[in-house]
């Protein structure tokens, strides 16, 4: 067993903690939250021990590395970066039944949900996450720290560009080279063309957001 904190004590870091303690292999000690109202409390039946300032004093503590499952991309893998410069370890987590014939590397603090079915070749970069259910075909990349909500499905050699998010069962086609860096695609989209950096997609067939609704806010939940 693998001592380990989760970071963030809201409804995605206790649906983790579920998932963590079912897996078998962590010993889930405490959450690090934050948000100052959480400190002292008790969540699921776990103390939250503090704040991320905590990290650097966790080893003593017998710690051996953290989960930041939190759905906005840029603050997870800041998380995850000062996780793994205070010496700690940034392990994946790869549901039991998710049927994937291309692994992501170890401790690249990767997070993937029950029922993701992944084909070979495609490469998966670190602090990516995957929600449940979602499809990914061959020679398909994801950058860092992309997020794939509920349902997604990649099509196959697409290149899926750093922080981008596509929102619960969006669609990707196979003759689409890029979805760009920061970009956002709407619940439920279906993406035909290339994805531009840094815009929100909406609609079937996927057509860009007027800028000013497009607030890239990530409320992922
Ligand atoms: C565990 C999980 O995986 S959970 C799932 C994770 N979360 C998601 O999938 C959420 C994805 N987010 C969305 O789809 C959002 O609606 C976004 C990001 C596309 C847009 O959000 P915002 O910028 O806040 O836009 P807002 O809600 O103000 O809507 C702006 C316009 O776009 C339309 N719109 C928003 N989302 C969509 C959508 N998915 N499809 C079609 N039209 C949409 C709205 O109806 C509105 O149109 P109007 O101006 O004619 O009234």
């Amino acid at each position: 067993m693998t001592a380990v904190v989760i970071i963030g004590a809201g409804s995605y870091g206790v649906v983790y903690k579920e998932y963590l303690q079912a897996d078998g292999h962590w010993d889930v000690r405490a959450f690090l939250d934050d948000d100052p109202a959480m400190q002292g409390a008790t969540v699921g039946g776990l103390p939250v021990l503090g704040t991320t300032e905590e990290l650097p004093r966790l080893r003593e503590r017998g710690i051996e590395g953290a989960f930041a499952p939190i759905g906005n991309n840029a603050v997870r893998m800041r998380l995850l970066e000062r996780v793994r410069a205070v010496g700690l370890r940034t392990p994946n987590f790869v549901h039991a039944s998710v049927i994937t014939a291309s692994q992501p590397r170890p401790d690249s603090g990767v997070y993937i949900l029950a029922g993701t079915v992944i084909m070979p070749l495609v490469q998966i970069g670190e602090f990516v996450m995957i929600s449940m259910g979602v499809k990914i075909a061959h020679h398909t990349t994801l950058e860092r720290g992309v997020f794939l909500s509920t349902g997604v499905n990649v099509g196959a050699g697409i290149h899926v560009g750093e922080r981008a998010f596509l929102g619960i069962g969006s669609t990707v086609v196979t003759k689409v080279r890029s979805v760009g860096a920061d970009s956002m695609v709407g619940a439920g989209a279906v993406v035909l063309k290339d994805v531009p950096a840094g815009i929100t997609v909406v609609g079937v067939p996927a057509r860009p957001l007027p800028r000013a609704a497009a607030k890239l806010s990530q409320e992922a939940g």
